[in-house]
């Protein structure tokens, strides 16, 4: 079994995500720094990974170093690893909006740099990661990237020029998919349901509908179609939808989020 050092820099809400599916496997040994003692402290205790005290020792203990801070933090993270950076290391970033190019032109010139934008159900070994290679990145690189983020769900490869569209969809996404789920309980809740009951029942029902679109037989308009009876209840809702424009609403939320991304893009 081969062993794999990764360290991350950068301990908040999408390192915990992903460190609680990397620590499953024997394989992997983490671990991090934080420049805020606390979140660095909370991820020691919860998921027993070895704290350090600086980038620098990170890129000593770790050969695979992902950078999870804010974007705007990158350089300078990547300023305080430069000096102690050497060709054995790969740097996977997934902070959004930042180029593979940005991160190598900053570090050194043949350093290896795969961008990533993983989500957070991760935490539930149903993320979505997109990755892409950055120029001196290998395809070895991407197959190990690849196994490594298979640890917390799914993983697709991407041409860097559509992360920012990743970004949008899936990185972000969960943030519409919960909105969708309470404002469809809130729904549930107005028509007398318990919110309680109407959180089960939205959110049952959108990991439903999800799983039958991922088994690939049926497109979602065939879908919604089959459970659409003419002149039913389905039909009286889809109507509502349509004239609040909530499909163009989502269509939106999407192209505005891609051009945030590509508004962060250094
Ligand atoms: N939260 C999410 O759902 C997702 C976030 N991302 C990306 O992940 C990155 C991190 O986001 P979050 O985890 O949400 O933010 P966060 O604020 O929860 O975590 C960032 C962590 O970085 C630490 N930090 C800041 N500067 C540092 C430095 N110089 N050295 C060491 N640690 C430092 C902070 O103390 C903080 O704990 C962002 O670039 C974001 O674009 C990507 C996908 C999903
Ligand atoms: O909101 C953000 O900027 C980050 C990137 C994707 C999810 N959260």
């Amino acid at each position: 079994m081969q062993q794999l050092s990764i360290g991350f820099v950068g301990t908040g809400r999408i390192a915990r995500a992903l460190i609680s599916g990397l620590v499953n496997d024997p394989a992997n040994r983490i671990c991090g720094y934080d420049k805020d003692p606390d979140a660095i402290a909370a991820v020691v205790k919860q998921f027993g990974i070895e704290g350090t005290s600086s980038a620098a020792e990170v890129a000593r203990d770790a050969r695979i170093i992902i950078l999870a801070v804010k974007p705007y933090q990158i350089g300078e993270v990547v300023e305080e690893l430069r000096p102690h950076l050497t060709t054995g290391h790969l740097l996977i970033s997934v902070a959004a909006g930042i180029t593979s190019e940005f991160i190598r032109q900053h570090s050194i010139d043949a350093m290896r740099v795969i961008r990533v934008m993983p989500n957070t159900p991760a935490f539930t070994g149903q993320g979505m990661t997109a990755l892409s290679k950055g120029i001196m990145a290998t395809q070895e690189d991407i197959a190990l990237a690849t196994t490594m983020f298979s640890a917390i769900g799914r993983v697709a490869v991407l041409d860097e020029r559509l992360m920012d569209a990743a970004t949008a969809v899936s990185g972000s996404g969960p943030a519409y998919m919960f909105s969708l789920i309470a404002s469809i309980a809130e729904g549930g809740r107005q028509c007398g349901l318990s919110m309680q009951d109407a959180i089960l029942l939205s959110a049952q029902t959108m990991l439903g509908a999800a799983t039958m679109v991922l088994n690939g037989e049926k497109t979602p308009e065939e879908l919604i179609r089959e459970v659409t009876t003419p002149g039913g209840t389905t039909e009286a809702g889809l109507k509502q939808m349509d004239a609040h424009h909530v499909r163009q609403a989502m269509i939106e939320t999407v192209k505005a989020a891609a051009a945030r991304s590509n508004e962060l893009k250094q």
